[in-house]
C-alpha cells in the first residue's frame, strides 16, 4: 500500500501494486527497500568494518541501492512517457514534474530525489498503519467512539473528519507509543554540552524519541495506548517529544500526505468494520521499527 500511494503521489498514477497478486517488480522493490534499511541498521550499530573492506553488509547495501535505482528509474521513464502522451487529470503529478523540470539539478540529482521520496515512503507508511490498527484493536471502545463521530454511510471525504477528533487522537497516540521511526538522526555541526557531557562537533547523534515518549516523567501512564490523552490532556504531557516526522528543516516532506492518508484510511475502515487482533505483535528494529512477521488483523463487520 505504501508503494502504491507513494508512487501515486510522486509519479501521478496508480501502478497496480494493490492487485491481489503483487507484481514481481513491486515485490523486488519492496524487498530491496527492506534490505536497504537493514544494511543501514547494521552499518550504524555494528563494528564499522565496511569502512575498510567491502563486507557483506556493504555489498547488501550497494546491491539493494542498485535494485532500487533500476526499478525507480524504470517507473520514472514509464511515467514520463505517460505524461507526454496525455495531459494529467489531477494535481498529483506536479511533484514528479517539478523535480524533473528543475533546471538547477542534473538528472542524477533529480533521480536521487524521486528515489529518496519513494523509498522513504514505502515501509514507513505500511508499518505505521499496521501499528495503528494493532494498537486500536486493544481499544474497542475507542473504535466505537470513532465510528460514532463519522457519517454512517456514503463516501468519506477528508472534510468529514473535522468533526471526528478521535481519529486524530488515535493516530497521534499510535505515533507516540509505537512510531516506525523511533529516533531522529543528526550530525552535530558544533559541539554541545548536555547535562555536563560534551559531545564534539561532527558526532553522529541518534535521539531516541520513542524512549522519551515512554517515560512516566513525560507522559501520564506512558506505556499505555490512551488516545484520550490528546483530547483531555492529563499532566505530564510533553507533546513536543512526539516527533514521528522529525523536526526542523530536515523534517519529513511526506508528513501532511501521510497524516491525511492515515486519518482517511482509519476512518474508512472503522466506518464499516471493527478491528481485531489476537495476542501481541512482535516488533523488531530494522532501522525502522517493523513487525517481525506478517500481521493478520481481522476486520469484522459492525
Ligand atoms: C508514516 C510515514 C512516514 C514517517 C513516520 C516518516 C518519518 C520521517 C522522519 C522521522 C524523517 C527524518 C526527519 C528529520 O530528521 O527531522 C523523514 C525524512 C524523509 N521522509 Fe518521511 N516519513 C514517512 C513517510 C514519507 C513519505 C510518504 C514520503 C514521500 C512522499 C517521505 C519522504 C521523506 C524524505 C524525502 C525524507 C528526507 C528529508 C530530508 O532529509 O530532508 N516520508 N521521514
Amino acid at each position: 500500500m505504501g508503494l502504491e500511494s507513494v508512487c501515486g503521489l510522486m509519479l501521478g498514477t496508480r501502478l497496480g501494486f494493490l492487485e491481489r497478486c503483487m507484481s514481481d517488480r513491486a515485490a523486488t522493490l519492496a524487498a530491496a527497500v527492506k534490505a536497504h534499511f537493514r544494511a543501514q541498521r547494521d552499518s550504524y550499530y555494528g563494528a564499522p568494518l565496511w569502512k575498510f573492506a567491502p563486507t557483506t553488509i556493504y555489498k547488501t547495501f550497494v546491491k539493494s541501492e542498485e535494485t532500487i535505482h533500476t526499478i525507480v528509474s524504470e517507473l520514472m521513464e514509464e511515467a514520463k512517457s505517460r505524461a507526454r502522451a496525455s495531459a494529467n487529470d489531477d494535481g498529483m503529478q506536479e511533484i514528479f514534474l517539478k523535480i524533473l523540470s528543475n533546471p538547477e539539478l542534473d538528472m542524477r540529482d533529480k533521480k536521487a530525489a524521486v528515489i529518496d521520496f519513494i523509498t522513504a515512503g514505502i515501509e514507513t507508511l505500511a508499518n505505521s498503519l499496521v501499528f495503528l490498527l494493532y494498537l486500536l484493536s486493544s481499544r474497542p471502545d475507542w473504535q466505537q467512539k470513532i465510528r460514532s463521530e463519522l457519517p454512517s454511510c456514503g463516501e468519506l471525504r477528508i472534510e468529514d473528519l473535522s468533526s471526528a477528533p478521535s481519529v486524530k487522537a488515535a493516530v497521534n497516540e499510535a505515533f507516540r507509543v509505537l512510531p516506525t521511526v523511533p529516533f531522529l538522526a543528526r550530525l552535530l555541526e558544533t559541539s554541545m554540552t548536555i547535562e555536563g557531557y560534551t559531545i564534539p562537533e561532527g558526532t553522529f547523534v541518534l535521539a531516541h524519541t520513542v524512549t522519551a515518549c515512554r517515560q512516566e516523567e513525560n507522559f501520564w501512564r506512558a506505556n499505555e495506548y490512551l488516545p484520550e490523552r490528546w483530547i483531555d490532556v492529563r499532566e505530564p504531557h510533553a507533546a513536543s517529544l512526539v516527533a514521528p516526522f522529525g523536526r526542523g528543516k530536515r523534517m519529513c516532506p511526506g508528513k501532511r500526505f501521510v497524516e491525511l492518508e492515515l486519518h482517511l484510511i482509519l476512518a474508512k475502515i472503522l466506518q464499516q468494520w471493527r478491528v481485531e487482533f489476537d495476542g501481541e505483535i512482535d516488533v523488531q528494529f530494522d532501522f525502522l521499527l517493523s513487525p517481525k512477521s506478517p500481521v493478520s488483523i481481522r476486520l469484522v463487520e459492525w
